[in-house]
């Protein structure tokens, strides 16, 4: 009991894992920093191998040529392995694994055999890792056990906690850190799933849920969790600590820095979630636990690729309970999320992630009953614990084509790339 209390999670993302100069980085975060105690280390797939997993497994499965990137991939992850002066064949039982993969492809099942192909980032990368660091290596798809919801694995938490706490006791914990993936898991017939696209945060909450650590620590890069991203917003302040709460609805809104499902597990148990920069690891960050705070600064989040969908009953009845079971159904059938909703009288709209292939696939479904019309390329923005002067600041110069607020959330639809 007293080693689980101590067990830390470490999670490194992508951009922390981009090159042999951040895997050496990352090796000198965990020996300074990993220790005393059990540590189980969770590795996203090198820099954006994910992006071009996709656009390998695309090419392969419509029957075109994916000699050219496949040798890139395979070279690249080769190429900093020798950088890191690793054993030359560590990573050809995987890259094999990999060419076969794709050459057996069939026209059908387009998700079963995303999962089958994409997760071999997390695959190459841990083997990677876990030589740099000396660390065992640990495939954990026999281990985190989902349904058969391909690219967005649906957890069996009994399960996986069994299979977890059997495959690492204290007893082996102890032995040193243990390297595993983030963003896979399998299914019972031994399948491979994936847990939605940026899921490795949610897989280092599953691990620390299910061995009872003391905590998790997501290195980013960045200063910690802060009132806005960086890339699109000037003057950001970080939150030194924030509660489970808030930061679930940051992430639910598009916060991007940490996969929604993460907060959960960790709140359930009541452990710390530290978010903390790998560019510099003394750095304080923010503690994400269960603290009580005043008002904080306003939060804003965008997200973009969304699609505004608005359906007319074609006889110009009121949208009805009836008329928004059909809709909600649909819209659960093709797995498009619903981001924002607003009905009027004989309309009813949504804002959603684009998706060219499930919007097809909606109005498929639903062009019989409803008149749809539909707006792509716009933006929603998302305002936490807004005040005047930030709504302001954010609608200025905007044509905002759908709004609402509650007490503490603006939120907006309009055109993108307005600045
Ligand atoms: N509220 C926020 N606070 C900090 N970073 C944010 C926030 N919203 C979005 N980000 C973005 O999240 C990025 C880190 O997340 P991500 O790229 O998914 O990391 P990783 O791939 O390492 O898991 C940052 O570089 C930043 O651009
Ligand atoms: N590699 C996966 C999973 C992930 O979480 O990555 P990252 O930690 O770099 O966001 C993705 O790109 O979706």
């Amino acid at each position: 009991m007293q080693q689980a209390q101590s067990l830390r999670i470490y999670k490194f993302g992508g951009a922390s894992v981009k090159d042999a100069a951040a895997i050496r980085n990352l090796s000198r975060i965990v020996r300074a920093y990993g220790g005393p105690g059990p540590l189980v280390v969770v590795v996203s797939a090198m820099g954006k191998t994910t992006n071009a997993l996709e656009e390998l497994y695309q090419l392969a499965h419509a029957g075109q040529d994916y000699a050219a990137p496949l040798a890139r991939l395979g070279a690249f992850h080769q190429a900093v392995a020798a950088d890191l002066a690793l054993a030359a064949d560590l990573l050809t039982d995987l890259l094999t694994q990999l060419e076969d993969r794709l050459a057996t492809l069939l026209p059908a099942d387009f998700d079963r055999q995303y999962d089958q192909v994409v997760s071999f980032g997390e695959l190459l990368a841990t083997r990677i890792v876990a030589g740099a660091l000396q660390a065992r290596w640990l495939d954990c798809r026999p281990l985190i056990r989902t349904d058969h919801t391909w690219r967005e694995g649906r957890l069996d938490w009994p399960t996986t906690e069994r299979l977890l706490r059997a495959a690492l006791p204290a007893a082996v914990l102890a032995e040193g850190p243990v390297v595993t993936q983030g963003f896979v898991g399998g299914t019972a017939s031994g399948a491979t799933t994936t847990l939605g696209r940026e899921g490795s945060d949610f897989t280092a909450a599953i691990l620390a849920y299910c061995l009872g650590a003391g905590s998790v620590t997501i290195w980013k890069d960045v200063a910690g969790l802060l009132n806005a991203d960086p890339k699109i917003f000037p003057d950001t302040v970080r939150y030194p600590e924030i509660s489970y709460q808030e930061t679930i609805e940051m992430a639910y809104y598009g916060a991007s820095v940490i996969h929604p499902k993460t907060i959960k597990p960790l709140a359930v148990r009541g452990i710390p979630l530290l978010v903390k920069s790998f560019l510099e690891p003394d750095a304080e960050g923010t503690r994400i636990h269960d603290c009580r705070h005043g008002l904080l600064v306003p939060a804003f989040i965008r997200k973009t690729e969304q699609c505004l969908v608005s359906f007319e009953s074609k006889e110009l009845d009121f949208i009805s309970e009836e008329n928004l079971e059909v809709i909600f159904g649909a819209l659960a059938q093709v797995r498009l999320k619903i981001r924002l909703m607003q009905n009027s009288a004989i309309s009813f709209s949504v804002c959603t992630d684009f998706s060219a292939y499930r919007l097809q696939r909606l109005l498929e479904l639903l062009r019989g009953q409803f008149t749809i019309h539909y707006n792509t390329g716009l933006e929603l923005y998302t305002i936490k614990n807004y005040d005047a002067a930030s709504i302001r600041r954010l609608t200025a110069g905007r044509e905002l084509l759908l709004e609402q607020r509650t007490r503490q959330t603006f939120q907006f639809v309009c055109r993108g790339g307005a600045g």
